[in-house]
């Protein structure tokens, strides 16, 4: 049984608008969050030494009904940054706007800020039955108003047939829709889940992940989730904001940056990545794979006249696994298979070429066996990143 909980999950938003954008568009709706330089640190002691940033000059936008996903390293900042958003941290610089009003200057508690919270314990009374748990979140309601609201919200996420029930006589994946109900039913401007669903096991963690994400879609809040897990971020979102030490390492669509990873820390965070050293002319590196066709732009990425997308010289190239395929071609890498993943639908095979191990992915073949002397090369162009 959990525990009654320390935090609330709820915080309902009070009727008025003290600082209401003055930039703000009669026609156009503003975002439903806008974080600008915002920044953290915590000091070890009193009086001593403050630790490094721990959110640093976060700059941000969330469009209404959007999903976008915080998604890093542990220890990158994902939840002192959920924390300042809701306001339940103070920043030490910065803003966050939520639905055009400054809640940073001056100060607004989280009561007044309009975000619903969704944590990975659920954090249900335990006391209270399902029908309860969401009434609880609306005592700011007019008292008429309460039992309507809680009982829609419930058919909102597929629990009406479960009012009466203690939350205990419910899955894990049930009870996280009652947060979540709990959360929706006041209506926030913005909802924000920490970790909702690395409490459940993995078949629950992914029926219950979608079953989120068509309720959020459904109710038409803009919602961020923080994870560390990024299959669970490429599935979910909108948009990913991949983060790095308190900072914005990349910032697009699942799809965009799983493809055009910028860096090479992204391109290993996200998804599994080979990274090569070549030496680039004109758009091809040359590489232990043998020659290496780049891709010379990414999604939202322009040149200037007369720049050449991929500067000449030595470059760290991103190859997908999947990007590599066994060829006959005698001008393919030798190599050797040294370990074999079966992945049911997949494998995923390590290959040695000497000194350097590549993963190489491959659907659809018969396996090949540990030890298997090879030929490789890179079926689709590169990606050169810092
Ligand atoms: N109240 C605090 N006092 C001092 N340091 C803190 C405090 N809260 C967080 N930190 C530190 O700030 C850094 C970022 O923590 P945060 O919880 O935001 O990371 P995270 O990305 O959410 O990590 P995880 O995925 O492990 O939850 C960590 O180094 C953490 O130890």
């Amino acid at each position: 049984m959990k525990e009654v909980p320390m935090t609330m999950t709820v915080m309902t938003p009070e009727p008025s608008a003290p600082n209401a954008a003055p930039h703000r568009a009669a026609s156009t709706a503003p975002p439903a969050l806008e974080l600008r330089h915002l920044s953290k640190r915590f000091s070890v002691h009193r009086s001593g030494s403050d630790l490094p940033s721990v959110v640093d000059d976060l700059n941000l936008q969330v469009a209404p009904g959007e999903l976008l996903t915080l998604l890093g390293p542990s220890g990158c900042g994902k939840t002192t940054t959920l924390r300042l958003i809701a306001g339940l941290e103070e920043p030490d610089g910065g803003e966050v706007w939520i639905d055009g009003r400054n809640m940073t200057a001056p100060f607004q508690p989280p009561e007044r800020r309009g975000v619903g919270l969704v944590f990975q314990d659920y954090a249900l009374f335990p006391h209270l039955s399902v029908l309860d748990n969401v009434l609880f979140g609306l005592r700011r309601l007019p008292r008429a108003e309460r039992l309507p609201r809680a009982r829609e919200t419930l058919s909102l996420v597929g629990l009406t047939v479960f009012e009466s029930r203690m939350p205990h006589q419910l899955s894990g994946g049930q009870q996280q829709r009652v947060a979540l109900a709990r959360a929706l039913a006041p209506r926030p401007r913005l909802l924000l889940l920490d970790e909702p669903f690395s409490n459940l096991d993995a078949q629950l963690r992914h029926a219950t992940r979608q079953e989120v994400r068509t309720i959020l879609r459904r109710s038409g809040v803009a919602a961020i989730l923080v994870t560390h897990d990024q299959e669970e971020a490429l599935a979910f979102s909108d948009r990913i904001a991949l983060m790095r030490a308190g900072q914005i390492e990349q910032l697009g669509t699942p799809q965009d940056i799983y493809t055009w990873p910028r860096t090479a820390f992204v391109a290993s965070f996200l998804g599994r990545s080979n990274l090569l050293s070549g030496t680039v002319q004109a758009g091809v590196a040359r590489t232990l794979l043998g020659p290496v066709l780049l891709e010379d732009l990414g999604a939202g990425e322009t040149l200037q006249e007369g720049d050449n997308p991929v500067p000449d010289g030595l470059q760290m190239i991103s190859l997908r696994p999947e990007h590599l395929t066994f060829t006959d071609d005698p001008s393919g890498a030798e190599a050797v298979i040294v370990a074999r993943e079966f992945g049911g639908h997949a494998v995923t095979y390590t290959l040695s070429l000497g000194q350097h191990e590549v993963l190489l992915h491959e659907t659809g073949h018969p396996l090949r066996a540990e030890g298997e002397r090879v030929r490789i090369r890179a079926a689709r162009p590169g990606r050169a990143v810092r």
